[in-house]
């Protein structure tokens, strides 16, 4: 029997099963057996080279974002509105068949998005190029599901299922669950929160489905049994997600109004101005631009180093690595204008946070600062931010 058989038959036993206290530990097995065989299921077959023709995009710019959903959902009108970078159209299904990548340029920073084919229900098991596909989602920042606001609603969760099933997580945070395997001791099991969803013999139980018999494991929060199989395995990809309804414009106002209300969403048409999409997608990134001010010289605001709380940081220290890989050894200290900065300018160590459209001057050592408060000409609000900044908070120098 095959891998996908096997799941199928695990996943009819579950629904047969009757979820109770008596059952608990079998559905909690049968869990950890489900996605044991999925990440079989990832693991490419022995002797070729994985990835797939026409899907190996190079990164470019501060991000990536990937538009995933069912055929002809209208990614690809998408792609050719928001970049410039032509993508086929049609009114057929499968008009895209390779990744296509363009760049939105939006608020100085450039953001890589992918055009991808669309994707149908059994992706995650190879259907089409559904785990081609997948595989770029992963590599994504930022997914942008398309959905069709005209087509039935249950496309949204049959493509988030999809992406589940090979390790995605969309819009959650990592499981608060220490883990960690050891040689020998046994399993030390510890919590710092109640737990109602999963208790101590139910998660030696799955360990034991794992064969893992010395571990470490704090649970942190009272989180589930699919949380801490997603820690043991370990190989899940936390990404943010926004659902996109597109086509809002052959649907009423009625379903507008009520797709618009539905958490992590925005409604779009192609055929109507897609602004509030690209500040939405820019928001989600979390994207942090610091701008760096020469000693003496007005910083350039058309040239922001971006940096990203979720890949990298953004911390003064990040900061210079962007700069230049000797900063930090050279840094005495950096002066920091914007909305992190306690007052302006704020003497600061490599640990500072940095937020949007700081101005970081980094004092080296055997260097002096010039102090002082610093006014920026430009057309960034930067400016505008520090100076309204400084009212709140004036500060002497
Ligand atoms: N009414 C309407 N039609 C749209 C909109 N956006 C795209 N379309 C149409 O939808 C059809 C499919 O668009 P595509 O951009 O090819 O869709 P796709 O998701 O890239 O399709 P595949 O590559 O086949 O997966 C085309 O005929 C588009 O003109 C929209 O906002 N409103
Ligand atoms: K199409
Ligand atoms: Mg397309």
């Amino acid at each position: 029997m095959g891998i996908i058989e096997r799941i199928k038959e695990i996943e009819a036993e579950m629904a047969r099963t009757q979820k109770n206290k008596a059952t608990e530990y079998h559905l909690g097995q049968l869990k950890a057996k489900i996605a044991k065989l999925r990440t079989q299921l990832l693991e490419p077959p022995k002797g070729a080279s994985g990835g797939g023709e026409g899907f190996e995009v190079t990164k470019y710019g501060h991000g990536r974002v990937a538009l995933i959903g069912f055929p002809s959902v209208g990614k690809s009108t998408l792609l050719t509105m928001l970049t410039g970078t032509h993508s086929e159209a049609a009114s057929y299904e499968f008009t895209t068949l390779t990744c296509i990548p363009g760049v939105i340029h939006y608020n100085d920073t450039k953001i890589q998005l992918l055009d991808l084919p669309g994707i149908i229900e059994g992706a995650s098991e190879g259907k089409g190029r559904g785990r081609q596909v997948i595989a770029v989602a992963k590599s994504s920042d930022l997914v942008l599901m398309v959905l069709d606001a005209s087509k039935s609603e249950g496309h949204r969760q049959i493509l988030t299922k999809e992406l589940e099933a090979v390790g995605l997580r969309l819009n959650k945070k990592p499981p608060q669950i220490y883990f960690k395997k050891k040689k020998t001791g046994g399993i030390s099991f510890n919590t710092t929160a109640p737990l109602t969803h999963i208790d101590e013999k139910l998660c030696y139980q799955i360990l034991h489905e794992y064969k893992i018999h010395n571990a470490e494991v704090l649970f942190r929060e009272n989180a589930t049994v699919d949380d801490f199989i997603d820690v043991i395995e370990g190989n899940r990809k936390y990404i943010k997600c926004v659902y996109v309804y597109n086509k809002i414009d052959v649907v009423g106002i009625d379903d507008v109004d009520r797709l618009a209300r539905q958490p992590n969403s925005i409604v779009i048409s192609c055929n109507l101005k897609a602004n509030r999409l690209l500040a939405r997608m820019w928001d989600e990134m979390g994207l942090v631009r610091v701008y760096s001010k020469p000693q003496g010289q007005q910083p350039d605001f058309d040239e922001p180093f971006v940096l990203s709380s979720d890949r990298g940081g953004c911390t003064v220290e990040d900061f210079c690595n962007h700069v230049h890989r000797t900063l930090v050894k050279d840094m005495k200290y950096a002066l920091v204008w914007g909305t992190s900065a306690r007052h302006n300018p704020q003497n600061c160590g490599l640990s500072q946070h940095l937020e949007d459209e700081d101005v970081v001057q980094v004092v080296k050592k055997k260097e002096r600062d010039e102090g002082g408060r610093g006014r920026f000409k430009s057309h960034s609000n930067a400016p505008a931010r520090i100076a309204d900044r400084e009212k709140k908070a004036p500060l002497k120098q």
